[in-house]
């Protein structure tokens, strides 16, 4: 399979983990933002966590430079074009693009600003390449749920504009899911749909509580409901949608190795999972790439990559003329 030239379809992607190193540079160097380095290479290592990284801490950190030039209008508008971009010239026909608005705030913009100048960089791609996007609001797991709140309310005035759906990101601790109960069940209440980060290190029993506190839809990777059958179970039964980022789980430590990813058990087993890259410059890949890496590891047919494709669409926060379109594609 020609994974570059087969039509995809990304449903976990975050604007501040795939910025192009070369933007990163530009900006700074005509705003006077200080780097590191202003060598490509240097900033490239910067940004990028490498399969040998030891935890989702330390994959973490490499979010810190990216944000430095995310704090204007017209930056995030360039950004967010950029990255619709990449993705259209490998044939990601549809994308949904996650960001912590509260990360953008630092030099005075408010939620509202930002969340329309990236909208705005979607509707540039969108009318420059075969290529739909909708937007999902990512509140940060390690700031209170009143911030949490802020996000939801200041977003509501743009669902049915472009965006779509509410996540919880950042370090996973244990439990994290009852700090969030309020926010996300208001969130549900305005309209928006749940993806949740959870069940990355090691904790289970976070998606099972994603799923019945929190109302969770579908999981940003959930590699550890492996170990916990509650969750396990919840999730075939309720066919919540796993969204995987193979190279990712592997920095994070998810998993050890490419091999022992277990998405291919899961869809054996019924379960109904995603491919993504989580971050394509903080994980140095592209769809085609985490597809291959797939395809390799498990020799996947082109039926089961079918399947995988269909069950993006379907789990996709799309409007239904959208899903039709997408699933004429393949
Ligand atoms: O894989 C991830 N797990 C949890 N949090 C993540 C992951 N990738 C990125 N983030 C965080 C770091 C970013 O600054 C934030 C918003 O995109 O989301
Ligand atoms: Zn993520």
């Amino acid at each position: 399979m020609n994974f570059s030239t087969l039509p995809k379809i990304e449903l976990h992607v975050h604007l501040d983990g795939s910025l192009r190193p070369e933007t990163i540079i530009d900006i700074a160097k005509r705003e006077g933002i200080s780097l590191p380095s202003f060598d490509i290479e240097e900033i490239k290592k910067e940004i990028t966590a490498p399969l040998e990284c030891e935890s989702l801490n330390e994959y973490l950190e490499k979010f810190a430079i990216p944000n430095l030039v995310m704090q204007s209008k017209e930056n995030l508008r360039r950004i967010t074009f950029e990255l619709f971009e990449d993705a259209a010239l490998e044939n990601v026909k549809y994308m949904e693009v996650r960001f912590a608005p509260l990360l953008h705030t630092a030099k005075g913009l408010d939620v509202e600003e930002i969340i329309q100048s990236v909208l705005d960089g979607m509707k540039d791609a969108e009318n420059q390449y075969d290529i739909k996007g909708n937007l999902i609001l990512s509140c940060m797991r390690t700031m209170s749920a009143d911030r949490a709140f802020e996000v939801v309310e200041k977003g509501k005035q743009f669902l049915g504009k472009g965006v779509v759906a509410i996540d919880l990101c950042a370090s996973e601790v244990e439990g994290f899911c009852r700090n969030f109960v309020e926010p996300i069940a208001l969130a549900r209440e305005y309209g928006y749909r749940v993806t949740i980060h959870a069940g990355e290190t090691g904790i289970g029993k976070n998606v099972l509580e994603a799923v019945e506190l929190l109302g969770a839809e579908r999981i940003g990777h959930g590699v550890f409901i492996k170990d916990c059958v509650e969750a396990y179970n919840i999730v075939k039964e309720k066919q919540v949608v796993l969204e995987m980022c193979p190279t990712s789980n592997v920095q994070t430590k998810a998993v050890n190795h490419f091999s022992e990813h277990p998405i291919y058990d899961f869809h054996k087993d019924g379960i109904k999972v995603t491919v993504n890259t989580d971050n394509r410059t903080v994980s140095d890949t592209t769809m085609a790439n985490e597809c291959n890496i797939i395809a390799k590891e498990f020799n996947i047919s082109y039926e089961d990559y079918k399947q995988i494709y269909h069950n993006s669409v379907e789990a996709s926060f799309a409007d239904i003329e959208t899903k039709e379109k997408l699933k004429k594609y393949i």
